[in-house]
This record gives structure tokens, sequence and C-alpha cells, in this order.
């Protein structure tokens, strides 16, 4: 991998790397904070997910979550929502289809399948390219996001048990199956069989007995535009997690909406739970 980009703040250092992904098929952009204790030790680290339309600049610029990361020494991992590059299919005109919309899945359908490997990028290929070469602990992990990639946070987590030990969310798609968003991209990646939909649908997970070994955190605002619009369904993720006796925190925060100023604002939190479960302290 190849760093492209070096800003200290908070006394550590956020890095931008690019590399060619085997799985994905093109060369791929991801940022990474490396706190203060890493210059002397290593480090566990949370893997961020971005929603739609993002790259791995939205989360680093408007979160604001170095400075808790520096506080407990944890690094932060935030790779791209989606292949990308001239090769790489599109739909330009969707910004909730193609590029920015991977969806955290591997496509099986064409012309996706080719790149659209974002399951096997963001669990396997990338988690080895960091422990690789960064002063990370290897197999500690948590992992984060915020809508699809709230979504994809859950379902990581959830498909590959003992993988992460903490998982939290923003606004996350909980039931893609049956949100417009997820229902597009779905379709357009997966096909049409439903039994595949639902090996990406944290609902039908947790419905289908998966576990996750920590209580999961979900915050989520009432003044979300997406809530009303039916995108986000945290009600059958909160219904689920009764039915199995799955341990969940969401919290409903009163007036916030959908954007970067909810993340912002509930961000500490979230880093100082996964630190919790991590066994740091500040
Ligand atoms: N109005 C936006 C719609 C896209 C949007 O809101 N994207 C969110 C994630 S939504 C679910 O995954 C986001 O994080 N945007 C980036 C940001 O920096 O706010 C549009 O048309 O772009």
């Amino acid at each position: 991998m190849k760093q492209i980009e070096q800003i200290k703040e908070w006394g550590g250092y956020l890095n931008r790397y690019t590399h060619y992904a085997n799985t994905c098929q093109c060369e791929m952009t991801f940022s990474v904070y490396l706190p203060p204790q890493a210059a002397t030790q290593r480090v566990p680290a949370l893997y961020w997910l971005s929603g739609l339309t993002c790259t791995d600049d939205n989360f680093r610029v408007k979160a604001g979550a170095q400075r808790y990361a520096a506080d407990y020494g944890i690094a932060l991992i935030i790779p791209d929502t989606s292949p990308r590059g001239d090769s790489v299919p599109d739909i330009p005109e969707r910004y909730d289809q193609g590029k920015g919309a991977g969806f955290y899945v591997n496509a099986t359908q064409a012309p996706w399948a080719e790149n659209y490997q974002m399951d096997a990028y963001i669990t396997r290929e990338l988690p080895a390219l960091v422990e690789e070469h960064l002063p990370l602990l290897p197999g500690i992990r948590s992992i984060s996001g915020h809508s699809m990639g709230g979504h994809g946070a859950l379902v990581c987590a959830l498909r590959n048990p003992g993988m992460y030990r903490s998982v939290s969310a923003f606004a996350p798609i909980c039931n893609p199956s049956l949100s417009p968003w997820g229902l597009a991209c779905f379709s357009l990646y997966l096909g049409e069989e439903r039994a595949l939909w639902e090996q990406y649908d944290a609902v039908c997970l947790i419905k289908a007995g998966a576990q996750i070994p920590t209580e999961i955190l979900v915050d989520q605002g009432t003044a979300d535009e997406f809530l009303d619009a039916g995108q986000l369904l945290p009600e059958n993720l909160k219904a689920a997690c009764k039915l199995m006796e799955l341990p969940l925190r969401l919290r409903m925060q009163e007036g916030y909406d959908h954007s970067y100023h909810f993340i912002g604002s509930f961000i500490g939190e979230h880093i100082a739970y996964h630190a919790q479960v991590l066994g740091l302290r500040r």
C-alpha cells in the first residue's frame, strides 16, 4: 500500500493510503487515524463504514472522532464505500446505486460482480493489509458505521462471529430487504434470490440466530428524514433482538436528523463504548 497523505492531529496522524484491491479489482483509497499511542505500541482498531455518497473523506472531516480515538488509543480504519475507477460499473444519475453505494455485499450479478466485492474487501482484504503494515493489535477490532454503513457494521459483525469485539451504528438501514434503498441495491447486485438478500440483512440474520457477544449500541435521530421514509426500520431491529434475546441499546435521540451533525454529537459516546469493551481507558 502507498501512503499519499499525512496530517498530524490530536498528537497522532491521519494518513491516507491507496492500494490495488484484489477483491474489488481496482485501486482503492482508505484513511487511517493512528493515535499517539501507536508511536510506541500496537493499538486496537475501530472500523468505520460510511453511508451512501461517501468516500473515506466524509467521516474523517465531519465526525470529529479523532480526538476521542486519541484519548483512548484506538486506530480508526476508514474505507471507501464502493469500488472506484473508470472501469468500474456505475449508474451516474443515481446517488444510491453503483459507485458510492456498494452496500457492503459481494455482488453476484453482472456487471457488478467483478468489482462490487465490498464484504470480502472490508472483512478480509483490508484487515489483513492494515494489520500487516500498521502498528495494530492483530485481530482486536470493533466496527461502527452510519446508514448504509450502519447496515454494513451490523452485518459484518453478525456474519463473522468473533471478528469484532463490539458493534455500534448511527441510523443504520436495519432491514434492507424491506427498505427502498436496500431493495434496489440488493436486486441489482444480488439478483432476485431472496435467500441471498437475507445473508446481508441484520434483521434476517438475527432472526436466523446470528449472535453478537456484546450489547449492540444504536443511535437513531427522531427527526431523521429517512426514518419516516421507511429506509431505516429500527423498530424491526428492536423486535428481532427482543425475539432472539440479543442485547440491544437503541437510543432514540430527540430532534436529531440523519447528518454528520448527529454523528458528531454522539461519536464520543460510541468510541467510549467500544473502548470500554476493548478494555481501554483514557
Ligand atoms: N441528500 C443526499 C442523500 C445521501 C445521504 O444523505 N447520504 C448520507 C448517508 S445516507 C445512507 O447511507 C451521507 O452520509 N452523506 C454524506 C455527508 O457527508 O453527509 C444526497 O443526495 O447526496
